[in-house]
């Protein structure tokens, strides 16, 4: 673009801004200054006004903020502390280390500022995956457009559960909606076009929305007003501001460790000045040990290091279809012990398809072209008129396109068009009622339809459509539906009924819902199929076998969600069905003894408010519970649960905010993997700590050797070269780790516990105990071999400008590279905690493999340049020397992985606690391939219910359940069972 042409731009930018017009004037006046209609902006013009007022997003003030970033590195505790022992080292006289101490706070501050800029983008670049939409008018069409190219003058559509994405004035309808972000105000305000209001603060503005609110009922038109910095929200600086990322529980108990280990290094340091002058240093070169060992251990890299790899985790859990907003997130997941998940979509695809129907006179399976029999046509035309859906925009909830299908199936098709010029009146579906009523205008008479769950529809119905007539609905018929309802949700099909209730010639709508779902006549049942997803069955294998416990909470029929849950493996180790009815009945003890018998339980016909009782009964146990939800009133379950889950597909924008998790697929295996992405997460986290921390004692021990042989032995390791491995090799590597793959097995273990802390006792145990002592062994044993090969004996002077002096250095540059050929070693060993390395592969962390190779250039450039031999006290090596260290990374390596074979042949040799998981149980067949034998009762015989759970769990009469069980017996008895 020329730059005249961005001037001009800017220029109408800056017009725009400050020429918008006042939301309040009257609508007339209001579409002439925004120029446009209630048909909308045609496209042309929304594209053109898109360039002159710039997108419809905040523009973040005070984005130069590194330098203080950068800043605060150099302040934080730690740093402080390195700063101190440099100024401590100048004053002994020790100006090199002082140099050198000043050189690793920089590289630390420069290291971990670059770390934490990488972990905070890969958090903000998670927007990208998730870009917020909204629907408009554009030339009198519908359509879906991102957020962030609304202008003003755009029609906006709202509905229940949107995000309101720009300021705009209400055209017609009422919302409720959720204010709290713009006023803090927490208690959903009702806003209408009916409203006036042109006195008063404009966020009281009656008639007007906000940028940043979030619709939570009804549904609207509005015009924008403003969008982006020139909405209320964009005006709020404060809001604009980027606010800081809250510390994660890891990171807070990992800053904690950090401390004490940095006093640790102290009161150590400390201790060894005394000891270092009794060994016959001067003050100057034991005050600069001390200090040496101090900056040595203070593990000031660690959290950046953690941070990032969180950051990671973060990044590679958005790629698998699951993005998080928090880096805290991704611990939680891999504590996760329950998974609350709904079924529709989530379990299965989401894609529905009618395949059978019940009508009065006939249950029809409806494969291939059915005939149509007149009440079937009436059926399918009432279940399509009494929808929203649109499927040529390609919105719509897939339960209403495949009632639209239907219809299309039959001959009997419904275009939205036509739906929409006929509709008087929408009672939209309400998740509590289950139900959902429109009042259409048919042959100058308003008729109401209805459908949804069937015994609610069947509480409001008084006829029944019997061959085209409409006659009483007897209690028989009733007993006979609620027959047809266990027989169809029995073979996992979600039942659906429908009724309708034509009014008086002349009569108006009801304005009530309650009013108008009343004496309806049931035409029928419309059944169908939603398959589970393929990948599914695997996913709740996986979940079991990493001791996670699933539950289905469903707002479906529970047969269905049973035949759906058995057909993918959930309840393994028996199921419970639980209806929203008993679920209230039920004291808050008896479902804490219900969720703690370890079976897996289906919530079915559940109420959002639920979904809140079982999170927090569940995590009342010490669960760290994992919880889906897609609609406004799954907000607080979302937010109450330690992981909510929404979808990012089908889910509404308002669950979407209150949820930790967003799922772009919808899928519940993407929540299983990424509850291995969070355990793998942590557990590298755990590596690199064992590999910082082995460290340790290789560099103590020379010092310790020295201190107590009273100078006899010199001292092994000069301070520099200490540093030297603290910043030079060890760095990348450590960065390495955290990205290393899943260990084998990681999904075969329980759930850690929540309050376990990062750092075990056995860590630090494999770390310093172990691969830190076989280090010191090694590098003293070589250090001692050069010394004696060179001709030394106890006591020998080695100081400059003795004979020994080269053999000296030789013996200490001996000791320094065993130290980085150890950490080597102790890189591969800690890549596994468990499983051998062979089983991950020895060559598959190709940032590792980088990591050692610069480690090694490192190390040689301090071996062999001569410039550098004065700075570190090394010198160059012999090739036999060199062959001192060359294995030292296969034994330390090597002795690892002995002991771990040898823990996982004990661990092996163990009674395995968790009892092998059982096959799935059988499907629940279908009815046509058991003549004769009616599905609900074959699954009563196997789960063993009885008259009174049947009462209770599906609603039927005490003499329909009576008559179920009694077949049950009769069945059961045939295929030679008992039931009880
Ligand atoms: N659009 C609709 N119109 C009328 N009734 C509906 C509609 N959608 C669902 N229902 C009825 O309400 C019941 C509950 O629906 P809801 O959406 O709460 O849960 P679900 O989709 O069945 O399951 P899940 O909670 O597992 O996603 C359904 O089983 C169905 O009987």
């Amino acid at each position: 673009m020329s730059s005249e042409a961005a001037d001009t731009i800017h220029q109408a930018r800056e017009a725009a801004a400050t020429d918008g017009p006042d939301p309040r004037e009257p609508l007339a006046l209001l579409f002439r200054d925004l120029r446009t209609s209630p048909r909308g902006l045609t496209e042309r013009e929304a594209a053109r006004r898109l360039t002159v007022y710039g997108p419809n997003a905040l523009i973040r003030r005070g984005g130069r903020r590194w330098p203080r970033e950068l800043a605060q590195q150099f302040t934080h505790p730690l740093a402080l502390l390195l700063a101190f022992a440099a100024l401590l080292a100048a004053f002994s006289g020790a100006l090199a280390l002082a140099v050198a101490i000043l050189v690793v706070i920089l590289l630390n501050a420069l290291l971990a500022f670059v770390q934490e800029r990488q972990a905070e983008q890969a958090v903000e670049a998670l927007a990208d995956f998730l870009p917020e939409q909204a629907t408009v008018v554009r030339a009198g069409v519908r359509r879906q457009v991102t957020a962030t190219t609304l202008v003003p003058g755009d029609v906006l559509v709202i509905e229940e559960g949107d995000q309101v994405s720009a300021d705009a004035r209400l055209l017609s309808g009422g919302v409720e909606v959720d204010l709290s972000a713009l006023t803090g105000e927490s208690v959903p305000v009702f806003r209408s076009a009916e409203f006036a209001d042109d006195s008063g603060p404009v966020l009281g503005a009656r008639d007007l929305l906000f940028s940043g609110t979030a619709c939570t009922g009804g549904q609207a038109l509005a015009v924008v007003t403003a969008t982006g910095m020139h909405t209320e929200l964009g005006r709020i600086a404060a809001l604009s501001q980027r606010t800081r990322r809250e510390e994660s529980p890891l990171e807070h108990q990992v800053k904690r460790v950090a401390r004490l280990i940095a006093v640790i290094a102290i009161g150590v340091g400390v201790a060894f000045l005394p000891m270092g002058l009794a060994a016959g240093l001067s003050l100057a070169a034991a005050v600069s040990f001390a200090i040496g060992l101090l900056v040595a251990n203070v593990p000031e890299g660690l959290l950046p290091t953690i941070t990032l790899a969180l950051a990671a985790g973060v990044r590679d859990l958005a790629r698998r279809g699951a993005v998080v907003k928090r880096l805290s997130a991704v611990e939680t997941l891999g504590s996760t012990t329950v998974i609350c998940t709904d079924k529709t979509g989530t379990l299965t695809e989401n894609r529905m398809r009618v395949t059978a129907v019940w009508l009065a006179a006939a249950e029809l399976p409806l494969d291939g072209a059915p005939q149509a029999p007149a009440d079937l046509l009436l059926l399918a035309d009432a279940a399509a008129t009494c929808t929203t859906a649109d499927p040529e925009a390609g919105h719509g909830d897939p339960t209403e396109l495949a009632l639209l299908e239907l219809a299309a199936r039959v001959g009997r098709a419904c275009p939205p068009e036509q739906r929409e010029r006929e509709r008087r009146a929408v009672f939209r579906f309400d998740p509590h009622v289950k139900l959902m009523t429109t009042a259409d205008e048919r042959d100058g008479r308003i008729v109401l339809h209805s459908k949804g769950a069937p015994e609610e529809v069947l509480s409001h119905a008084v006829t029944l459509l019997d061959h085209g007539t409409e006659r009483a609905l007897t209690p028989a018929d009733r007993t006979e539906v609620v027959h047809a309802v266990g027989r169809l949700a029995a073979r996992g099909l979600r039942v659906l009924a429908v009724a309708r209730r034509p009014l008086a010639p002349g009569q108006q709508p009801p304005a009530r819902r309650e009013e108008a779902e009343q004496r309806l006549c049931l035409i029928g049942l419309v059944a169908m199929a939603d398959p589970p997803r393929p990948e599914v069955a695997r996913s709740i294998e996986q979940a079991h076998r990493a001791g996670i416990t699933v539950h289905v909470v469903t707002g479906d029929n529970g047969l269905t969600a049973a035949a759906v849950a058995e057909q993918v493996g959930i309840g393994h180790r028996g199921m419970r069905i639980v209806t929203g009815t008993e679920l209230d009945a039920m004291g808050d003890d008896r479902l804490d003894a219900l969720l703690g018998r370890g079976e897996e339980v289906i919530f079915a016909r559940t109420s959002p408010e639920a979904k809140l009782r079982i999170a927090d009964a569940l995590r009342a146990e010490g669960h760290t519970v994992a919880m889906t939800g897609d609609g406004v009133n799954d907000a607080p379950a979302l937010r109450r649960a330690d992981i909510g889950v929404a979808m990012g597909r089908s889910g509404t924008d308002v669950a979407r905010e209150a949820a930790t998790m967003v799922l772009t697929d919808d899928n519940f295996a993407t929540i299983v993997a990424a509850v291995e992405m969070g355990r793998r997460t942590y557990e590298n986290i755990r590596k690199f700590i064992v590999y910082i921390f082995s460290h340790a004692v290789p560099e103590v021990v020379p010092f310790l050797v020295f201190a107590l042989a009273g100078g006899t032995i010199p001292l092994p390791l000069t301070v520099m070269q200490i540093l030297a491995i603290d910043l030079g090799t060890d760095t990348l590597p450590a960065l390495a780790l955290g990205r290393e793959r899943a260990e084998p097995g990681l999904m075969d273990r329980p759930p850690r516990p929540r309050d376990e802390r990062v750092i075990r006792g056995a860590m630090l145990a494999r770390s310093w105990g172990f691969l830190g002592l076989i280090s010191a062994i090694l590098i003293m044993g070589g250090y001692f071999l050069t010394l004696t090969s060179g001709g030394w004996h106890p006591g020998d002077p080695t100081g400059a400008g003795t004979a020994l002096h080269l053999t000296y250095q030789q013996a200490t540059t001996v000791a320094w590279l065993g130290i980085v050929f150890c950490q080597i070693g102790t890189a591969f060993a800690a890549r596994t905690e468990h499983a051998s390395l062979r089983a991950i592969g020895v060559l598959s962390n190709p940032q590792l493999l980088g990591g050692i190779a610069f480690s090694l250039a490192f190390a040689a450039t301090i071996v062999y340049v001569p410039a550098l031999h004065r700075l570190f006290g090394t010198a160059a090596l012999t090739p036999a020397q060199l062959a001192i260290v060359v294995p030292f990374p296969f034994v330390v390596w090597g002795a690892d992985e002995l002991r771990r074979a040898l823990v996982r042949s004990r661990t092996a040799a163990l009674p395995v606690p968790v009892p092998p998981v059982p096959a799935p149980a059988p499907l629940v067949r279908p009815a046509a391939e058991e003549p004769g034998h009616h599905p609900l009762t074959v699954l009563l015989a196997r789960h063993g219910w009885n008259a009174h759970r049947l009462v209770h769990a599906l609603g039927v009469s005490e003499h329909a359940a009576a008559e179920i069980v009694a077949h049950a017996r009769r069945i059961a008895a045939e295929h030679g069972h008992r039931v009880p």
